[in-house]
């Protein structure tokens, strides 16, 4: 696959603290890409240093063959950046502010507007064409955002938070039209975001951004595998805590043991009169065995196991 990013050891520090650490990461011509992660991970300053508005610390960015340090201008015209609040003129309505921006990038006034009425179009903003941006709703203005972008044929679309304040519905054509991109007019399209589930609807891969650090890269599929392959399952088995025999530490200690030598089992705690299994596997038909087995009175027994949602929500609470 031919790549349009390549990030070497990307490294951006402040003082001490480093807010990208030591990044790899190659994303693909008409990709959509998912920087996924929680406040301060580094995405934004990832962003940032690939469009050569913050200068790494150490580490190599290139952007379609070029490098943002040296050449930002060159990658500015290749890269259509929308941050996460675009500022447009107010006072301008959406088809003029666009075909500004088109005049601002070499073409004539009649060219601008003519390509500006296309994207307005299909971003879907036809009917508001000549409302004035101030007046736009901020998912509006997001759709705007992206036909801005649009005026001067990126091949690269980076977001940064695009879909933040705008609603439910808002965010399904939002999502749709990023899709589209890529996939009709092979644009790579990088976004970064909060949400899981809205990142995986639309990406092709994900990376999961912690600490500036990339914690697991790839399809939504293998992530929950990367992150937490042993311990997919969590197994609860609650004891009759009125049942107090004197060996009972023993019995716990023991039954612990074995409860850890079933394969696939990552880790056994013991929390009162409860045993928490977590695992690669169902493994609750050898754990109730091996409860009742060492004499222990088991009352009963839970096993869920945890998508992909709940792993990230249960990493990130922790
Ligand atoms: N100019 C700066 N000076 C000092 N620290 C900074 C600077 N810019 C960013 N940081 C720190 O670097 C870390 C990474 O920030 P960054 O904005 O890249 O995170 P993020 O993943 O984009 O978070 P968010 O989702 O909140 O936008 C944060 O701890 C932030 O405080």
């Amino acid at each position: 696959m031919e790549h349009i990013i390549e990030i070497e050891g990307l490294t951006r520090k402040y003082d001490d603290f480093f807010a990208v650490d030591h990044l790899d990461l190659k994303i693909g011509k008409g990709e959509v890409f998912g920087l996924l992660g929680p406040n301060g991970a580094g995405k934004s300053t990832t962003i940032l240093m690939m469009l050569g508005l913050t200068e790494p610390t150490s580490g190599n960015v290139r952007v379609c063959g070029l490098d943002p340090v040296h050449q930002p201008i060159e990658v500015k015209r290749k890269v259509g950046y929308l941050p996460e609040d675009v500022g447009f003129y107010d006072d301008l309505s959406g088809l003029e502010n666009l075909t500004y921006t088109g005049q601002l990038n070499g073409l004539s006034r009649m060219e601008a507007e003519e390509k500006a009425l296309g994207l307005l179009a299909r971003v879907g903003l036809k009917e508001e064409k000549d409302k004035k941006a101030g007046k736009y709703s901020r998912g509006m203005r997001q759709r705007l955002g992206v036909a801005d972008v649009l005026m001067k044929n990126p091949e690269v679309i980076i977001l940064d938070e695009p879909t933040l304040g705008i609603d439910p519905t808002g965010v399904k054509a939002f999502l749709q039209l990023i899709t589209d991109l890529s996939r009709k007019e092979g644009i790579t399209v990088l976004f970064s975001s909060h949400h899981l589930y809205q990142v995986q609807q639309v990406c092709d891969r994900v990376g999961i951004f912690v600490s500036g650090r990339l914690l697991a890269c790839g399809g939504i599929d293998s992530l929950s595998e990367q992150l937490f392959a042993d311990e997919s399952f969590m197994i609860e088995g609650v004891l009759d805590a009125g049942v107090r025999t004197s060996s009972l530490k023993e019995d716990l200690k023991k039954t612990k043991r074995q409860l850890q030598d079933i394969p696939g089992v990552a880790e056994v705690r013991i929390e009162e009169h409860r045993f928490m299994i977590s695992s690669s596997k169902n493994v609750a038909p050898e754990v109730a065995a091996i409860i009742v087995g060492g004499g222990l009175h088991l009352n009963s027994l839970s096993n869920r196991e945890y998508g992909l949602d709940e792993i990230y929500t249960r990493y990130f609470q922790e």
